[in-house]
């Protein structure tokens, strides 16, 4: 698309830096302030979609102008749009600006791999889908889902699904120390899903929805927005894997208020780019008694001098607590599998 001058500002706000092929460059250049607020809700080989609100609402498909440079856009992002934003069939929008994030999910593929990517931008809560029973619970992989939450200031919220099939009690108890809230879900007779107790920690919030292959993510997604029609899958009697049919994250509102943000199933949650040392401010009562640690203590259990030993012995922090502190931080330690 050929850049097109800009007609909306007063060439006396200009210092004009004549250059080859530069335009006038001004920082009180209103960047178009025409823009429609719109929010990311999928993205697909270029094409973004965005959900735009005011009456009526409309879904809007947009490209990324050039000036975004290499910028990503994805899903969850609150973007600036100009254009065609009719949401006509056919018609294209463009994405101009991105607005800051106030939370960033990253994961890399794996501990080695330097390239992070932005699983969603914007979510405030995450939802940790694991199942009770079938596929079997990965407690590493959950505390690793946890670790990133953690780390990104995103409230993490644990989910235990097909409590149908077995009691949900023990898998809970090993994250109770944590603090973290928990809700359980369960099939019903009628062939439906109980997920009850989730609806209510949706309201108003950006959720965003990680778990593995197989542990009813999207059939919980098809109960919490009805319509969604989010393609569930038996496990694959051939690979022994789930069939993997979401391969993007989607964006979905909620009735009552807020949005879902599903993501593909995962196998792993590369956590190369946590910086440890940030995962105690998660962790305000121990990190209180961290200020007698030696410089860069780790606060792992191998550290020989760690000021929260000391407080364990005392009972000033609960052995509980630490020790499911010390799991998380030991989860970012490289092991065959996840
Ligand atoms: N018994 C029981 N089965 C469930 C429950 N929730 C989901 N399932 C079944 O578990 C299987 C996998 O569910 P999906 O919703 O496709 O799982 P997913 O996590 O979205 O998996 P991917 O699409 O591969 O990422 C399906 O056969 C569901 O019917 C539940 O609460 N109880
Ligand atoms: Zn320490």
């Amino acid at each position: 698309m050929a850049r097109r001058a800009t007609a909306s500002y007063d060439e006396g706000d200009v210092r004009v830096r004549p250059g080859r092929g530069s335009r006038p460059r001004s920082k009180r250049r209103p960047a178009h302030a025409d823009a429609r607020r719109g929010l990311v809700t999928a993205v697909d080989r270029g094409r973004y979609t965005c959900f735009v609100d005011g009456a009526p609402t409309r879904t809007v498909t947009a490209m990324s102008a050039r000036e975004l440079g290499r910028k990503a856009v994805v899903v969850g992002d609150q973007v600036g749009l100009v254009g065609d934003v009719s949401g006509q069939p056919g018609s294209l929008a463009r994405i101009v600006r991105v607005e800051e994030r106030a939370t960033v999910l990253r994961r890399t593929a794996d501990d080695d791999d330097p390239v992070e990517r932005i699983v969603v931008a914007n979510a405030d809560q995450l939802l940790v889908v694991t199942a009770v029973t079938d596929p079997e619970p990965r407690p590493r992989l959950i505390d690793r889902c946890l670790v990133a939450a953690f780390d990104a200031g995103i409230e993490p919220l644990l989910c235990v699904t097909k409590a149908d099939l077995a009691d949900p009690a023990p898998l809970l108890a090993t994250y109770a120390p944590l603090d973290v809230p928990t809700v359980v879900t369960r099939a019903t007779d009628d062939g439906g899903i109980d997920a009850s107790s989730v609806v209510e920690h949706l309201r108003d919030r950006v959720t965003a929805l990680v778990g593995h292959s197989g542990v009813g993510k999207s059939t919980l997604v098809n109960e919490l927005v009805p319509g969604a029609d989010r393609v569930t899958g038996e496990v694959n009697v051939v690979t022994g894997r789930g069939r993997h049919t979401s391969t993007s994250a989607v964006a979905l509102p909620v009735p009552a208020g807020g949005w879902v943000i599903d993501t593909p199933g995962i196998r792993s949650f590369g956590l190369a780019h946590v910086d440890p040392a940030r995962l105690i401010l998660a962790f305000p009562d121990l990190a209180a008694e961290t200020a007698d640690c030696p410089r860069g203590c780790t606060h792992a259990a191998d550290e020989p001098e760690c000021a929260l030993d000391a407080a364990l012995a005392t009972g000033r922090v609960d052995r509980d607590r630490l020790d499911s502190f010390r799991r998380l931080l030991a989860s970012r330690d490289r092991q065959a599998g996840d």
